[in-house]
């Protein structure tokens, strides 16, 4: 186990970085600086961008630096096994790609391209209902590496229905709803450049390839896009819905379920009793709630408060090894990564999204080792000290 994930170092360095393979940055900063040179300016702002000032977006990156690791010295960590289990998923290390709609805006291969990626380290991606590739085809292109579902909730029950079971059929083994955009927040960078995907026909490949959303639909979407666009997003837009709904899920999902966006111990006890076996504390990367508390401050409360009784996955501006360890070292089951893979996927397809997770992988890997620890279950809050 020594060196599973660090050892993409020392293939960096004898490969003489600079480099051969894309996006030749193992910076996260500059990886973005990167990506924005590439991407298409509306398209990077859709995706770096965050709601109102970008407060919370900052706050999320803020809350890391104020903990510090103490590493402890002659410990042994020579041989270290990263593995986890994660709502009956075995991984080799408890890092997800988060759910990230529209990848064509990013990339052709898109949703295929980051599916491979994550196979081939053995991570699970976590599809986006907003997908712009079909759940079948991500499906096959993620072969048997692990693969869960996020949901954006139609409340039009058979419509649920019936995406749920193709998740099901197609090999998906957990289910992350989010609740956290009902609505898309204020968002000024899309506003001021008046552009938001869904309006073209971009992340529609879930919707569109299902059988029970196109019955619902007068014209097909091929005949009347805006009027598909439109309906889908009447479905899953508005807070119709309350606690007693996840009961539908519940019946629907034979699976773990998570609920994603989950801020206050008070909604984790709440997703506890209703029978749900996760919650990911997120604030969607700062994209929804400007001014809600970063996400790494709330964890250790919620975790205080249903640690016992479902596991507690994290998202929201991890960028490098060591706030992995922070979250984990905070009660964190696992962490689900956002934007950096997405820059990878802008920079090299497939190859960008397997460097940055390597990177990732391997920056943990050199930290856990560097500060004493040979496994996930040694990081406890006491491996930190506040800044
Ligand atoms: C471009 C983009 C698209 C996203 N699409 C979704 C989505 O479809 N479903 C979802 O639950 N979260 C979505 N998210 C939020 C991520 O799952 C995750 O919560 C967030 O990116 C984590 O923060 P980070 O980017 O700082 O790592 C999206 C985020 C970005 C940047
Ligand atoms: C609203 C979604 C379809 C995409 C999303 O979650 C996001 O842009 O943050």
């Amino acid at each position: 186990m020594a060196g599973q994930f660090a050892g993409y170092q020392n293939e960096i360095y004898l490969q003489g970085y600079g480099g051969t393979a894309p996006p030749f940055t193992t910076d996260a900063t500059r990886l973005e600086a990167a990506a924005a040179e590439l991407m298409g300016p509306e398209a990077y702002s859709y995706v770096a961008g965050a709601a109102g000032s970008g407060a919370t977006a900052s706050a999320n990156r803020a809350a890391f630096d104020r903990w510090r690791l103490v590493p402890r010295m002659l410990t042994d960590a020579t041989e270290r096994d990263l593995s986890s289990t994660v709502l009956g998923t075995p991984l080799p290390a408890p890092v997800l790609l988060a759910p990230v709609g529209v990848q064509s805006i990013v990339h052709a291969d898109a949703e295929r391209a980051t599916a491979r990626a994550a196979a081939a380290l053995g991570l699970p991606v976590v599809l986006s209902t907003a997908s712009s590739t079909s759940i079948e085809d991500v499906a096959e292109a993620s072969g048997d590496g692990p693969r869960w579902f996020q949901l954006y909730w139609p409340n039009d029950p058979d419509v649920c229905g019936s995406i749920l079971s193709r998740a099901r059929e197609a090999g998906y083994t957990a289910l992350v709803v989010t609740l956290d955009t009902w609505t898309l927040a204020w968002r000024p960078s899309d506003l001021d450049s008046g552009y938001l995907p869904f309006l073209q026909g971009e992340g529609m490949a879930v919707p569109f390839s299902d059988p029970v959303f196109r019955s619902r639909l007068d014209k097909a979407p091929e005949d009347d896009l805006p009027s598909a666009v439109l309906r889908w997003i009447s479905m899953i837009t508005g807070t119709d819905r309350g606690w007693d709904a996840l009961a539908f899920l519940r019946e629907h999902w034979d699976g773990p379920i998570a609920l994603k966006g989950i801020q206050h111990p008070d909604d984790a006890r709440r997703a506890a009793d209703a029978g749900m076996d996760g919650v990911v504390v997120s604030n969607h990367g700062g994209r929804q709630v400007d001014g809600a508390v970063a996400s790494l401050d709330v964890l250790p409360e919620i975790v205080a408060a249903v640690g016992d009784r479902l596991e507690v996955l994290f998202d929201s501006g991890v960028r490098t090894g060591a706030d992995v360890v922070k979250a984990l070292a905070l009660g964190a089951r696992a962490v689900l990564l956002g934007r950096p893979w997405v820059y990878g996927l802008a920079h090299g397809g497939e190859d960008g999204v397997r460097h940055v997770l390597r990177s990732l992988l391997a920056d943990l890997d050199l930290t856990m080792g560097l500060s004493g620890h040979r496994r996930i279950t040694e990081l406890t809050p006491a491996v930190l000290r506040r800044a």
